[in-house]
């Protein structure tokens, strides 16, 4: 689905991205976990054509998007979460969905069936994110992680192949965190989606259960199940003894 090859951005004279390069598999959800700072968003800006590389390719199903402007990558199939809700409060839980469910079956020239075709459709979003009793009220209504699953199902809803969620769990409470991550295996399983999260807390990582890829210092260090890297000394120095410690407080 993704390959990415000797990735390098700058800024300034600080290099945040040092030749770093992963892949991920098609039908996969994989978390990239790691100390702040060490460049997790930035991957994210340059994979979403938000920023351009000084170096490196990034190829979407073997297409290289290197530098296309953010648009189109969205447009070949990579849609993203950022942090805060990007959801419209003003309108109702249903009307966020119809939005992007419009502007996919727009691209897919099915203007005609728009709304026969989205009215299932819509029903299957609402019930990945838990608001079908609440699809007539006013998205500014929610709790935090209501609009955080809304946002997620209007990713689904554009029908990109590979989704990025920056940490979806920051902020929420922890049956909340839970509930996630059993809605993110839920877009590989039944949607059959590849899915890419940047994610800080541990017991969401756990719960996630899938492919981690470990960033340090600009560069991917190791990668596999936690049960293999958990033990790994460089990671725990870096990054894990300080996450699971904050998951026991
Ligand atoms: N636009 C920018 N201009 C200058 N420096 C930047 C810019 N964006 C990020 N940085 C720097 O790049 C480094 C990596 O930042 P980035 O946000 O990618 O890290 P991160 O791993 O996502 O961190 P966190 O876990 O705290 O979100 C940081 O030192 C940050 O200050």
């Amino acid at each position: 689905m993704l390959e990415v090859h000797s990735i390098v951005k700058r800024f300034g004279g600080i290099t945040v991205l040092n030749e770093l390069s992963l892949s991920l598999q098609a039908g996969s959800v994989n978390c990239i976990i790691g100390p702040n700072g060490c460049g997790k968003t930035t991957l994210f800006n340059v994979l979403t054509g938000r920023l351009r590389p000084e170096g490196g390719r990034v190829l979407l199903e073997g297409r290289d998007i290197t530098g296309l402007p953010a648009w189109r990558i969205a447009q070949l199939g990579m849609t993203r979460k950022f942090q805060i809700p990007g959801v419209y409060p003003e309108l109702t839980v249903a009307e966020n969905l119809i939005v992007p469910l419009a502007a996919s079956n727009r691209r897919a020239g099915m203007l005609a069936t728009l709304f026969a075709k989205s009215e299932d459709r819509l029903h299957a979003l609402l019930d990945l994110c838990g608001l079908e009793g609440k699809a007539e009220y006013k998205v500014a209504a929610l709790a935090h992680g209501e609009k955080q699953w809304l946002e997620i199902a209007m990713l689904l809803a554009v029908d990109a192949d590979l989704i990025l969620l920056d940490e979806p769990t920051a902020g929420m409470s922890v049956p909340e965190t839970q509930k996630t991550a059993e809605l993110v295996k839920r877009l590989r399983t039944e949607f059959g989606k590849t899915v890419l999260v940047i994610e800080h807390d541990m017991s969401f990582v756990r719960a996630l259960d899938c492919h981690l890829i470990v960033m340090l210092r600009g560069q991917v260090v190791r990668e596999g199940r936690l049960e293999d890297i958990q033990t790994d000394p460089e990671v725990i120095a870096a990054y894990l003894g300080g996450a699971v410690h904050a998951e026991s407080e």
